[in-house]
């Protein structure tokens, strides 16, 4: 199983002058994590929605755990995409009035796969999850997402993401509001967290002090033509 293969991608914004994105291949192997740096709007943003499928994609040209993206439509793909795949984006997406608990365990309420995944006590794994992301205190965990930092939110998105261990890991992003020492400890949980479960990870960044945390790290101006 490979949890993302990328082949022949285009994919131009409605009404845009030129494409987006032109990717000739990218793929990622189960556990490995990878890096992908560029200037803001070179389209990192893009190729994720493009992987979760927010956006519409041509078909055959993204498989997430061997399956077409484009070729799912509706409700279909948004099932498709809690079971599969998590995700940290710069807006986490929080239930604002759910605890943090509540928050991390949402795709094991939406996706049976993801519970089946979270072991036998879905609970005790989201506690481990916000107990290794320094949120263990349970006034904190039992609090509504909207009463934590943005520091604290990410984090939440991170254990979130993590849980019933996915396929596929994208973040976008994600440790723009942790000051130096907070950042090195997230990535280094999340790329730990993702080589034992098997999860493949995608991390979008322009902060290159994170890259040699990764197992590899790539240019991505060097990897879509369209920015060429
Ligand atoms: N919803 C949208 N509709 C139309 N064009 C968009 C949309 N989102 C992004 N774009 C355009 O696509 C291009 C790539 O944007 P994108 O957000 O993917 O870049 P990025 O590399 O993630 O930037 P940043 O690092 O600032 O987040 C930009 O020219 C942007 O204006």
């Amino acid at each position: 199983m490979h949890p993302l293969r990328i082949e022949r991608l285009v994919y131009r914004w409605p009404g845009a002058a030129r494409n987006t994105l032109e990717i000739g291949a990218l793929s990622l192997a189960s556990g490995e994590s990878l890096f992908l740096f560029g200037p803001s709007g070179c389209g990192k943003s893009t190729l994720l929605s493009a992987i979760a499928g927010v956006v519409e994609v041509p078909k055959g040209a993204i498989r997430v755990a061997d399956q077409d993206v484009g070729a799912v439509h509706g409700g279909a793909r948004d099932r498709f995409r809690v079971d599969h795949i998590g995700m940290i984006f710069q807006v986490f997406n929080l239930i604002p009035w759910l605890s943090a608990t509540e928050n991390v365990l949402l795709p094991c309420t939406y996706s049976r796969h993801r519970r089946v995944r979270a072991g036998d006590n879905p609970e005790g794994t989201a506690r481990r999850l916000l107990s290794e992301l320094d949120l263990s205190d349970p006034s904190l965990a039992s609090k509504p997402a909207n009463e934590l930092s943005v520091g604290q939110q990410q984090r939440v998105a991170a254990a979130r993401a993590l849980i019933g261990k996915p396929d596929l890991i994208l973040a976008d992003e994600p440790t723009s509001a942790l000051d130096e020492a907070a950042k090195a400890a997230f990535v280094d949980l999340l790329t730990r967290e993702c080589a034992e479960a098997g999860t493949a990870l995608l991390f979008v960044s322009h902060d290159r002090s994170l890259e040699r945390q990764f197992d590899r790290s790539v240019d991505f101006r060097d990897l879509n033509r369209s920015a060429a």
